[in-house]
């Protein structure tokens, strides 16, 4: 069965294959590793979202994402900097940019315009495959990456993860069930993002989080993603004992997300 995370995986296989055409890995590796402006230039994505928990406050991933395979266009007024602006002034400690281009709209330059409009560190939000995106992640200023277990097999997954923590980045890998969860749990990563959105079937349900929280030891991170729509969703999860949420379409369809971020987590 072909379903939509299937098919963006097949196209990542094919951009892999032609970015390396532009430039080949070692000619990227190199000048990424060379880069001593670039190696100093880390802003820290897990313990940013420890200092905000650490203070009694949400830890908040707020995304910056135009369309996604299961809404379509969701903020067609698109600006990046103004977006990481307001998510800096309302109080997020992080920020997740879409740069996959056919299923998100998104752009490598989208993550380079928030990045540098705001101090918070910023994840590549992506479909990572090939350790040539780990490389291309931190050439545009990635402070993290997004691994997805349901799209890689644990023997490239711990290289990409290995790949990413060598650069300096943090890894927020991504579950939805338990047999996910296991393979999770090899890895070194403190931070376990459990996704609400089944990638295949698009649909969503927050007992994905509830349910798999018995099974996660004390010392990873859990981020809660998708479908957090309002201050009973966010209130559900901190009663649960979840600090750490990544939160993208209901921030995107709001006039200003940052003042809407405040709303969903202060009230
Ligand atoms: O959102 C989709 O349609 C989608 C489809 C296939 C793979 C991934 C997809 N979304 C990525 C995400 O998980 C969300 O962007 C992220 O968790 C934020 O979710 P939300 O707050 O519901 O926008």
């Amino acid at each position: 069965m072909s379903d939509i995370l299937n098919k963006i995986l097949d196209v990542k296989a094919t951009e892999v294959a032609a970015a390396k055409q532009q430039r080949d890995f070692n000619s990227l590796r190199r000048d990424v590793e060379s880069d001593a402006a670039l190696r100093a230039d880390l802003r820290g994505f897990e313990a940013s979202l420890r200092r905000s928990i650490d203070a009694g406050r949400a830890g908040v991933i707020a995304e910056v994402k135009k369309a996604s395979p299961s809404k379509g266009v969701i903020r067609a007024d698109f600006r990046p900097a103004d977006i990481a602006r307001s998510y800096a002034a309302g109080g997020a400690s992080c920020l997740s940019v879409l740069t996959d281009v056919q299923f998100f709209q998104g752009s490598p330059e989208y993550l380079k315009q928030a990045r540098a409009a705001c101090d918070l560190p910023v994840i590549r939000k992506d479909f990572i495959i090939d350790p040539y995106q780990v490389y291309e992640a931190r050439a545009m200023g990635a402070d993290a990456i997004l691994l997805i277990v349901a799209a890689l097999d644990h023997g490239l997954m711990a290289d990409l993860e290995a790949c990413a923590q060598e650069l300096g980045m943090d890894v927020l890998v991504e579950v939805h069930d338990g047999d996910e969860l296991d393979a999770a749990l090899k890895l070194n990563t403190r931070l376990l993002g459990i996704n609400n959105r089944n990638l295949r079937t698009f649909e969503v349900t927050l007992d994905t989080t509830i349910g798999l929280l018995p099974r996660i030891p004390a010392e990873r991170l859990v981020v809660t993603e998708s479908a957090i729509l309002a201050p009973a969703d966010v209130k559900r999860m901190r009663d649960a004992n979840v600090h750490a949420f990544l939160v993208g379409e209901a921030f995107m369809r709001a006039p200003d997300p940052g003042t809407e971020l405040k709303r969903l987590f202060d009230e």
